[in-house]
């Protein structure tokens, strides 16, 4: 079953921009939930430029649903993730100087440091594994050697692909990149770049969809609905 995972990050975006408390993005997952999602994403940046260790304890605390914890492969996230015992630790490529996640794993380069260092402490604390990938068969195909339970399927080319035959063409790599990872026994997940205007023809065309986590396009259009209308919404739009 499809399913919205709602990714946090920018509301604690607003919260440091002005080094106050509000607003909480604690509070946030927990009206997201409530609203229908059916768990929280979060991004603990080696910067900690929007969500705090301090904000994923007590996220913690608070999350029912899906805890998804994304990450860098450090060995101090891989730690810190373990010791929160999160549902999933998603696998992203972190530069400093990036605004954002601006790609998936190389999967040929980092194969035998995820092997051998990442992937044992993870599985043995019990903790699933997903990584953020482009939609190419050589990165889903290491993913499954190496054991991963999902993937999550790089969304934002797509997201920012003018319309007609390029953003064709994306869907297109993304319809064969799911069937593959699915054939695969990969969960296939997506995002990133997912907004009101874009999630539908991802829906009508890409199958064996299950979690599907958006954030900053949540985030903004909640200033102007309302937190709890918005992620309805999207709720209800992806789970059909
Ligand atoms: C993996 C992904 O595409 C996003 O979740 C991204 O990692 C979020 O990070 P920022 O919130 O810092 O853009
Ligand atoms: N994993 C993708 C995510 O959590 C949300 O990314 P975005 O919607 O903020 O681009």
């Amino acid at each position: 079953m499809r399913k919205l995972l709602v990714n946090i990050d920018h509301v604690a975006t607003l919260r440091n921009a002005r080094g106050e408390t509000v607003p909480d993005p604690v509070e946030a997952a927990v009206v997201a939930e409530k609203a229908g999602a059916s768990g929280i994403v979060f991004h603990l940046r080696e910067d900690r430029r929007h969500i705090r260790d301090d904000d994923v304890i007590r996220l913690r605390d608070v999350v029912q649903g899906i805890f998804d914890f994304e990450m860098a492969a450090t060995d101090e996230m891989i730690s810190f993730c373990s010791r929160m015992k999160a549902d999933y630790a998603t696998l992203v490529p972190e530069s400093r100087e990036e605004l954002t996640t601006e790609g998936g794993l190389n999967m040929r380069k980092v194969k035998e440091d995820f092997e051998q260092r990442v992937f044992p402490p993870l599985k043995e604390n019990g903790i699933q594994i997903s990584l953020f990938v482009d939609p190419a068969e050589a990165d889903i195909r290491i993913s499954a050697e190496l054991g991963a339970e999902a993937v999550e399927l790089h969304t934002g080319t797509y997201a920012n692909a003018p319309s007609g035959f390029a953003r064709e063409k994306e869907l297109d790599r993304l319809r064969n990149a799911a069937e593959m990872a699915h054939e695969l026994g990969l969960k296939v997940n997506a995002g990133h770049g997912l907004n009101f205007s874009n999630i539908q023809p991802l829906l009508d065309n890409v199958p064996h969809l299950n979690d599907i986590s958006i954030g900053h396009a949540l985030i903004a259009d909640a200033l102007f609905n309302g937190l709890e209308n918005t992620v309805r919404r999207m709720a209800d739009l992806i789970r059909g």
